[in-house]
């Protein structure tokens, strides 16, 4: 079953001339699939992302999740669907730097809003406790170190257990130390969670661990 279906993507950016940024960009993304997406900067990666995320809706084509039509759907169903299906994880974490971190893990079921403050509570700690830092849930967020934030930032895209995680540049503002312990958190919610995951990265180390490396040149997919 495909998670994640990119058909026929084109994009055009009208000014200040019109540019032709993404150029029939076709994939899909497996259950479990671990992918990267790599390519020179600026050929379209993060444009490609913003669409992939819902985020930007101005594009031609179709975008299917979890094999329903997402394209041409209304603003709050597409808000919906990101809070719902899908957590992110970018170079730059996001946290709320005096919120706690267990607060800003619950942060995204909260604007959910299916369970109870309890339940939410239990599955941040779970969370938490997947990544290994269940012991800092009560510190406030400016209180940890950067490859912490991450982690906690990864906790928090799982919170309402999502069927792909996106990242752009997950690893990007980490040491080699750091990003490899990333790798590893990711690698393992691919194989034993059945996640799937899609990250935009120039790290090759990273990249190459990857199941499935999407290559691109000047908006265009190479293999
Ligand atoms: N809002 C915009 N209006 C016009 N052109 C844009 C806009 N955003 C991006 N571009 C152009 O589109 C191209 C693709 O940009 P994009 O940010 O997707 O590249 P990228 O591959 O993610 O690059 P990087 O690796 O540096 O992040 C670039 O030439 C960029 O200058």
């Amino acid at each position: 079953m495909s998670i994640l279906e990119a058909k026929h993507i084109d994009k055009y950016f009208k000014k200040p001339v019109l540019f032709h940024v993404l150029k029939d960009i076709n994939f899909s993304i497996k259950k479990g699939e671990f992918v990267s997406i790599m390519g020179k900067s600026g050929c379209g990666k993060s444009t490609l992302l913003y669409i992939l995320s819902t985020m930007d809706t101005d594009y031609e084509g179709e975008l299917w999740l979890n094999d329903e039509l997402i394209t041409g759907k209304s603003r709050e169903f597409l808000s919906y669907v990101r809070n719902k299906h899908i957590g992110f994880v970018f170079q730059f974490h996001y946290l709320l730097p005096e919120f706690s971190v267990l607060e800003n893990v619950m942060l995204p079921a909260k604007k959910l809003a299916e369970k109870s403050l309890k339940a939410i509570e239990q599955d941040a700690l779970e969370k938490l406790s997947i990544l290994n830092i269940e012991h800092l849930a009560k510190k406030r967020a400016a209180r940890i170190s950067g490859g912490e934030k991450q982690r906690v930032a990864i906790a928090r895209a799982l919170i309402n257990n999502p069927s792909i995680i996106m990242g752009d540049e997950p690893t990007g503002n980490l040491d080699s130390h750091n990003a490899k312990n990333v790798f590893d958190i990711f690698k393992k919610l691919s194989q034993t969670n059945d996640l799937s995951l899609l990250v935009v990265t120039h790290d090759e180390d990273f990249a190459n661990k990857t199941d499935r490396i999407i290559q691109m040149e000047d908006g265009k997919i190479l293999s």
